[in-house]
């Protein structure tokens, strides 16, 4: 076993076999949970990679990572350009901590330069563990896919009673006015949720109200939030 082990000619394959793929994964989670785990309060923020400087919700979100670091909270992102980078950057100038949790793409991706502490991720999933477990609540602002993907997840973990007491704020009115209607005219009218799942959803254009909200919810507890499920 041991010559086998020695042996480079043995040929690297088995980095593509799922035995070895679960160690991957469980090495993820275990990086995140020991890089993570000393994080005091902290709120995820999302939004597109897209919306770059210059933007007026790039300056808004360079504002709520300030404003939640003067409120005591960490702020964590997704590590990436626009939205993300504006929070980091708002976060770091406040002298927070300032994480990043990138995700490795087909494409060039790096973390944005303000964030202070960061993990690379290769598995979205592992990644979003670590948005929910370290976080107190989340605020969303415009994107697309990827910031819909973790809006729902939210959404889906607080209804399903999974995470408790976590705001889930959406920044921008007119942006996800639409959303809240169609959730309203389509969704909650087909009873495919309840009217008080529309509740899980708070929408603002005031980031006073968004420091508030997560003020409001602020739980004692440190460093993370407590996963229901064992
Ligand atoms: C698209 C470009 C770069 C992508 N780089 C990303 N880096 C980190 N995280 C990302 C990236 N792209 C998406 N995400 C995650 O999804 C959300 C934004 O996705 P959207 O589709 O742009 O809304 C974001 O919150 C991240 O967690 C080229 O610039």
């Amino acid at each position: 076993m041991d010559q086998h082990l020695l042996d480079t000619r043995a040929g690297s394959d088995f980095v593509h076999t799922d035995p070895w793929r679960v160690l991957r994964i469980q090495s993820e989670f275990v990086e995140g949970f020991g890089t993570l785990a000393e994080t005091g309060p902290a709120i995820s923020v999302f939004g597109s990679a897209r919306l770059g400087p210059g933007h007026p919700m790039y300056a808004a979100a360079e504002e709520i990572g300030r404003r939640l670091v003067r409120a005591g909270y960490a702020v964590i992102t997704g590590g990436g350009p626009g939205i993300m980078e504006a929070a980091n950057k708002g976060a770091a100038e406040a002298g927070g901590q300032s994480i990043g949790l990138g995700i490795e793409l087909p494409f060039e991706s790096r973390l944005n330069d303000h964030v202070t502490l960061g993990i690379n991720f290769r598995y979205f999933f592992a990644r979003k563990t670590m948005f929910v477990k370290y976080a107190q609540g989340f605020v969303v602002m415009p994107g697309g896919f990827g910031t819909l993907d973790e809006l729902f997840e939210a959404l889906t973990l607080v209804q399903t009673e999974k995470v408790t007491s976590f705001p889930v704020v959406l920044f921008g009115t007119s942006y996800w006015r639409g959303l809240l209607d169609w959730l309203a005219d389509q969704v909650l009218a087909e009873s495919c949720i309840n009217p008080v799942d529309l509740e899980l959803l708070q929408l603002t254009d005031d980031i006073d109200e968004v420091v508030e909200i997560m003020r409001t919810n602020r739980t004692p507890r440190l460093p993370s939030r407590t996963p229901v499920e064992g």
